[in-house]
């Protein structure tokens, strides 16, 4: 019975597919239409179906070909500021893609899904940290569009009888520690890949946007979680869920904040390499500080992470980096 992986030649599905490898999964499928995801990201032994998750015809037919019993759906857009300038493109691409997706799943008699969500449904919370009980309220496109996608699928759920487990991300950073995959998105706009690439001086400057937030000190606080505990995370979760257990929502983070300023002293310091660091207006869609809530996924599925370690996690961003500068000269 195989695992299918949307998105699994991206960033965060790459290192799922890994762990699911790693784990002794032989039946591996992913469908992805490499928009930013890369083909080389995929170990060779794994099906790459290359395509669209609303191509119903297509995903029916991967799913009877190779008896896919889960789901793991991390295909997505995923740029906050992006999805205000073009929130359209943003629910096309989340949520009605979404909906495609689970309508082919559920009639192919999928059993179990494990879905891709955010710390962006929380929007701009009071106060930190947030429990999954908090009432969501996000505040861009890109959130509401993945917690459109969150009650879907739990009303398809419980419809059509499926079982699931969301997950909503914090900050994913770092690579898989052995080096076989890493943040590759040439333009990513998230802190840690612009601040490695700035201190290896692949880029001029690093912006900070907005120091006059109600932080410690100004810049906004966000929790950032180590991609192969991630990873690791959603093989619990499968587990969990073949296991007979219950649908569940768990956020996934560490519980611990960091400002903006601060990562860019870590990276700093890490790399033993200055950059020049701007101080700019604030960006569009951003909240404060945001800072997971990391009972539920602990007590719920047993997981424990590895990697919690800020200088660790900007390490293995900083030599994935460097690998990547080398892939892309030869
Ligand atoms: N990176 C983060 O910090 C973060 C935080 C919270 C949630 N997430 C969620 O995690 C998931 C993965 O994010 P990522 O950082 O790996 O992004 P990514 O852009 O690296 O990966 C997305 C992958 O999906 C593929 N894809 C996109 N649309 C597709 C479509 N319609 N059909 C087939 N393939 C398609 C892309 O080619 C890419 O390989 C997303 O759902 C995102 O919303 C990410
Ligand atoms: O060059 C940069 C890049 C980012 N930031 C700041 O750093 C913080 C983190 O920004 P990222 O772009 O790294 O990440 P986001 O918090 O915007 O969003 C990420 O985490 C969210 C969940 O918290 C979403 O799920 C989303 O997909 C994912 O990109 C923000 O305050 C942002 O303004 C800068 O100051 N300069």
């Amino acid at each position: 019975m195989a695992v299918l992986v949307t998105g699994g030649a991206g960033y965060i599905g790459s290192h799922m597919v890994l762990a699911l490898i790693d784990a002794g999964h032989d039946e591996v499928v992913v469908i992805d239409d490499l928009s930013t995801g890369f083909d080389w990201a995929l170990p060779p032994e794994v099906t790459l179906v290359l395509g669209d998750v609303a191509d119903q015809d297509l995903v029916a037919r991967t799913i009877r070909e190779h008896q896919v019993e889960a789901l793991a759906h991390f295909a997505a857009r995923i740029v906050v500021p992006d999805s205000v300038a073009d929130p359209l493109h943003y629910y096309l691409a989340n949520t009605v893609k979404t909906r495609a997706l689970i309508e082919t799943a559920v009639k192919e008699g999928v059993k179990h899904v494990i879905f891709s969500s955010t710390a962006a449904v929380y929007g701009e919370p009071e106060t930190v940290p947030v429990p999954e009980s908090l009432v969501t309220n996000p505040i861009n496109p890109y959130g509401r569009s993945k917690l459109m996608s969150e009650w879907m699928i739990a009303d398809a759920a419980k419809a059509h009888g499926f079982s699931y487990v969301i997950l909503r991300y914090f900050n994913v950073a770092g690579a898989d520690p052995r080096g076989r995959s890493g943040q590759s998105t040439p333009n990513a706009t998230h802190l840690i890949k612009v601040a490695t690439q700035s201190a290896l001086g692949q880029r001029t400057h690093l912006e900070v946007y907005g120091t006059d937030y109600p932080t410690p000190d100004g810049s906004c606080l966000r929790d950032y979680i180590q991609v192969s505990d991630l990873a690791e995370a959603h093989l619990v979760a499968l587990n969990h869920l073949r296991g007979g257990g219950d649908s569940l929502t768990l956020n996934c983070g560490y519980g611990r904040g960091y400002s903006v300023l601060e990562v860019i002293e870590v990276v700093k310091r890490v790399s033993g390499k200055d950059f020049e660091v701007r101080l700019s207006p604030r960006r569009a869609g951003d909240p404060a500080q945001i800072i997971a809530g990391a009972d539920r996924i602990r007590s719920e599925l047993g997981w424990v992470p590895k990697h919690d370690d800020l200088d660790g996690i900007v390490r293995q961003a900083l030599d994935w980096e460097d690998s990547l500068s080398k892939r892309n000269r030869r």
